[in-house]
């Protein structure tokens, strides 16, 4: 369970023990305030918001009211002690209805060491990949709440015979990625600044974009990734709203080439955060996100700039964060250099990619000026036959 700062307040939403309906919470230390109970019993003006349980209503309510429902909890936390209980004894559940799934590609190095496996024969980025945050549209309805089995999905493949065969994939993997959940909608027709990233976004979530790459490996050319990774996208309960992260901004790499007029974010919306990969409670890797080549307000730009709009509850993921090294890479393809050099967990076991049974956890905390680190929550998932 994961211990937040009173400075975090991210928000979830949770099912007590013997009831069906949802509220909305919010998390203290290692508590959960019923957010639901509290605004309702104190008639806040904004209490309508949390009366189904879900972010929804608070998504779609913007960033004005965003602030007024933090300042509310932040200013009378101390007063709340009656809907305080333990977050270890509730059921946190998808915190928002997925409208749009979008899965970015903007790690440098993980782009770099996924073109050298994939197409070793080519450049490992390609020629418009310092032009353009690459990405595609997945598949909203099979997001799932942390802690839901995934199943190990069946698709086709091609074996290195050439043999094309239909079976378990032999090659899941996970993909430790940041999540951006959007708010405030936007018009069709009208592409969405950099400038206007806050004024859309509500905040962050842990995503693991879990692949199965044989399948992908084969199914890609030439549109792009599909069933490979539309079986299970996990993401945290917790929602980290933007305003929690003002300390862990920090400039994001030089771009060179500059980019666009559109993409240039002079905001720098970089963030210092770092997303701890654990299978089997080995630590595999932490990847460092402030790395990460395009900035979430460059992937919001890119994004709408052809007018296409923005609907509450929209969520676009970075991609896989990868750093340089090798304890600082966010999948198993590039641990283990697509299966040529298992890595082995504490149990004495090895891993080239996931068995039936293995436990995933990708747990995120962020550094804010000064160093003191703050944890946003963690996506857990187990794989299933
Ligand atoms: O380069 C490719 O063909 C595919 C790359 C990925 O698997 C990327 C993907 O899902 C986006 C990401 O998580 O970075
Ligand atoms: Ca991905
Ligand atoms: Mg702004």
């Amino acid at each position: 369970m994961t211990d937040f700062g009173r400075a975090t307040l991210p928000y979830c939403s949770f099912v007590r023990p013997g009831e069906e309906r949802a509220r909305v919470g919010v998390g203290v230390g290692t508590d959960v305030l019923d957010l639901t109970a509290a605004s309702a019993a104190r008639g806040h003006v904004h209490a309508g918001l949390f009366a189904a349980g879900s972010l929804d209503p608070l998504l779609a309510a913007g960033p004005l009211a965003w602030h007024e429902v933090r300042t509310f909890v932040a200013a009378s936390l101390d007063a709340f002690a009656e809907h305080l209980s333990p977050a270890a004894g509730v059921e946190l559940v998808l915190p928002f209805t997925v409208a749009d799934y979008v899965d970015f590609y903007a790690s440098e190095h993980h782009a770099t060491n996924v073109g050298r496996l994939f197409r070793p024969d080519g450049a490992a980025l390609t020629p418009n990949w310092k032009h353009l945050p690459i990405g595609y549209h997945g598949r909203a309805g099979t997001v799932v709440a942390s802690g839901t089995p995934v199943r190990r999905p069946s698709g086709q493949t091609r074996g290195h015979d050439g043999t094309i065969a239909f079976g378990p994939t032999a090659k899941l993997d996970i993909e430790a990625e940041i999540g951006f959940v959007v708010g405030a909608g936007s018009t069709l027709g009208e592409p969405v600044p950099t400038s206007s990233f806050d004024d859309h976004v509500f905040g962050i979530c842990v995503v693991n974009d879990w692949s199965a790459r044989d399948v992908q490996a084969w199914e890609y050319v030439p549109l792009g990734p599909f069933l490979g990774k539309s079986f299970a996208t996990s993401v945290s309960p917790w929602v980290v709203p933007l305003a929690a992260l003002a300390g862990a901004r920090v400039d994001p790499p030089r771009q060179d080439p500059e980019p666009l007029a559109y993409l240039q974010d002079e905001d720098a919306w970089g963030l210092d955060l770092e997303l701890e990969v654990i299978v089997n409670g080995t630590v595999l890797s932490r990847a460092p996100y402030a790395q990460m080549y395009w900035t979430p307000a460059q992937m919001l730009a890119h994004l709408t700039a052809n007018g296409a709009a923005l609907r509450p509850g929209d969520l676009f993921a970075s991609g896989t964060v990868s750093g340089p090294e090798q304890g600082q890479r966010g999948s198993l393809l590039e641990l283990s250099w697509n299966g040529s050099h298992p890595v082995l967990l504490d149990d004495g076991s090895s891993r080239s990619f996931l068995l039936d049974g293995d436990r995933v956890t990708i747990a995120a905390s962020a550094r804010l000026a000064g160093g003191r680190r703050i944890a946003l929550g963690q996506v857990d998932g187990q794989v299933v036959a």
